[in-house]
């Protein structure tokens, strides 16, 4: 095999995942799109999400900075050097890292040392199975880690909130589906695919729910009792209200995805794999000779493009009918105080990205400048160094806030923070503290990391490195950067109110459906 056409055919693999979505996927987004109505908030972030879609077309950027914990799975025909192609992806991996097209995202669990170049014990995931074709499959699928964090796993038989007792049978595990999209809320960029494994043990059927992630999305299941099960799944579960990045809406589930595989006596497991809109998989037929590529998969029909002109009009259009409050930094108690869960907001000037490691060491530590007034992004975003030593951002979407509720609403008091902004919301802890102390959450559209990043203007500086890219703190100026109310300083929540609707909706899914 000429080894260097493989490498450069994973290269491109990789990055065609990191920056365009499959055509099954974009046909799923553009279904939602034409149900949504104009003028909600649904629509407004479908119309983010179709506008980010084609940046990331254009600008070949990744379309989430999140670019997940990379996963091959590949078949070799009989004879194929493994070894020798194990290297070869782990050198296109750290290649797309060097080039912006991957965020450096591995990270020791222990010291919590980024490696710079996404490589590290056990990362990337590589899956090789021998089979008798003369072609190489090889599959890649890029999950973000805040749809890998509303995975679930149900022991049946258990009791459900909303929906009683799931027994060990087709309707249990019907109602283990159901309720695995309901507690996703929006904190998984939803709306969202779900792969179901059925059966296995506790790591072999989490493996067979992410095996389904790599069926197309328009196929149908030959098992007749899956595929009226992953029917009645997608029939049902928009009727949970739950939309587009939770903020109510018509379109939850995008695809279900259910294989079956042999339990044991004692174990009966329903797995789920969440995956976010931003569901990069892709696949390639790779000639096992000349290392080319032959074909690329998902691929299948007509284009699906999401004209810019058009998605741009159609968001401001929906901002437009909002109430658009401007704002920048530092920001006083008595504008926060005038803001409401629904008001959209424009922000112009700085704000500064913080996370997990970041609100671990506030709550210790000083902060390394005055916050004082001052608007924390949750985001680990994409950066490149250029020649001259100067930062550009290259990907910078929100990622998922409730990681920090037990550290932020002590950080806000301490430091003076007035509004914080991510994605899918926070908890009652944050919401008390922004009703004492006079502070707002901001709710910005998941995975439109390039939308965001065509906001910021330039990067001013950047404290606690040593947290690594994604963990640090950049200093960003920002313009005409949009995101929505969703936590006021009145002791709403948009979060908590639509975690209570799609409950009492799930509850209507309580009655037995399959014998
Ligand atoms: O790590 C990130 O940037 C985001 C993450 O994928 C998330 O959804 O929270
Ligand atoms: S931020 Fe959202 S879209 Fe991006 S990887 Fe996380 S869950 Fe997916």
């Amino acid at each position: 095999m000429n080894i260097e056409k493989f490498q450069e055919s994973m290269y491109k693999l990789i990055v065609e995942t990191s920056t365009k979505l499959p055509k099954d996927v974009r046909r799923a987004i553009k279904a939602a799109k034409e149900r949504e109505n104009a003028g909600t908030r649904s629509a407004m972030s479908l119309a983010t999400i179709t506008n980010n879609i084609k940046m990331a077309d254009d600008n070949v950027s990744p379309i989430c900075q999140d670019t997940g914990l990379p996963t091959f799975k590949i078949k070799t025909p009989v004879g194929a050097n493994q070894i020798e192609m194990k290297q070869a992806i782990y050198n296109a991996i750290a290649q797309a890292t060097k080039d912006g097209k991957l965020r450096p995202n591995s990270v020791d669990s222990l010291t919590g040392d980024n490696s710079g170049d996404n490589l590290g014990l056990g990362l990337p995931v590589i899956k090789f199975e021998q089979w008798e074709k003369d072609y190489i499959d090889a599959r890649l699928i890029l999950k973000g880690g805040g749809c890998e964090n509303k995975n679930i796993q149900y022991s049946l038989p258990c009791e459900l909130d909303g929906l009683g007792r799931a027994g060990r049978d087709l309707d249990g595990i019907r109602k283990c589906i159901m309720h695995s999209v309901y507690q996703a809320q929006g904190q998984g960029c939803s709306a969202g695919f779900i792969g179901v494994g059925i059966g296995g043990d506790r790591s072999s059927g989490y493996d067979l729910a992410k095996e389904q992630l790599f069926r197309s999305n328009d196929d149908v299941n030959p098992h007749e009792d899956l595929r009226k099960l992953e029917e009645y799944v997608m029939a049902n579960a928009n009727e949970l209200g739950i939309g587009t990045m939770g903020f109510g809406g018509e379109t939850t589930l995008l695809g279900c995805k259910v294989g079956v595989m042999n339990r044991i006596p004692a174990s009966f497991f329903v797995s789920v794999a969440y995956n976010c809109w931003a569901f990069r998989r892709l696949g390639v037929a790779v000639n096992p000779e000349t290392g080319d590529i032959n074909e690329w998969m998902y691929q299948e029909g007509e284009e699906v493009d999401f004209g810019a002109t058009e998605a741009e009009k159609e968001t401001a259009a929906s901002v437009e009918e909002t109430n658009v409050v401007e704002l920048q930094a530092p920001i006083t108690e008595e504008q926060i105080r005038a803001l409401k869960v629904g008001d959209v907001v424009r922000i112009n000037g700085m704000m500064y990205t913080g996370r997990d490691a970041i609100h671990k060491y506030l709550s210790d530590n000083d902060a390394p400048i005055d916050l004082n007034g001052q608007i924390i992004y949750h985001c680990g975003p994409v950066m490149l160094k250029d020649e001259d030593g100067k930062w550009h951002v290259k990907a910078a979407g929100p990622t998922t806030s409730i990681r920090e509720e037990p550290y932020q609403g002590d950080i806000m008091k301490k430091f003076g923070i007035r509004a914080v902004i991510g994605k899918g919301g926070m908890g009652p802890k944050t919401l008390a503290a922004l009703e004492e102390f006079g502070g707002v959450y901001l709710n910005a559209i998941g995975g439109a990391a390039q939308y965001y990043a065509d906001c910021i203007k330039s990067v001013e500086g950047v404290d606690l490195m040593q947290f690594g890219i994604p963990e640090a703190m950049w200093h960003l100026k920002v313009e005409g950067f949009t995101a929505v109310v969703t936590m006021d300083s009145h002791g709403n929540s948009l979060h908590r109110d639509v975690d209570k609707s799609s409950l009492e909706k799930l509850a209507q899914f309580k009655e037995k459906v399959f014998n």
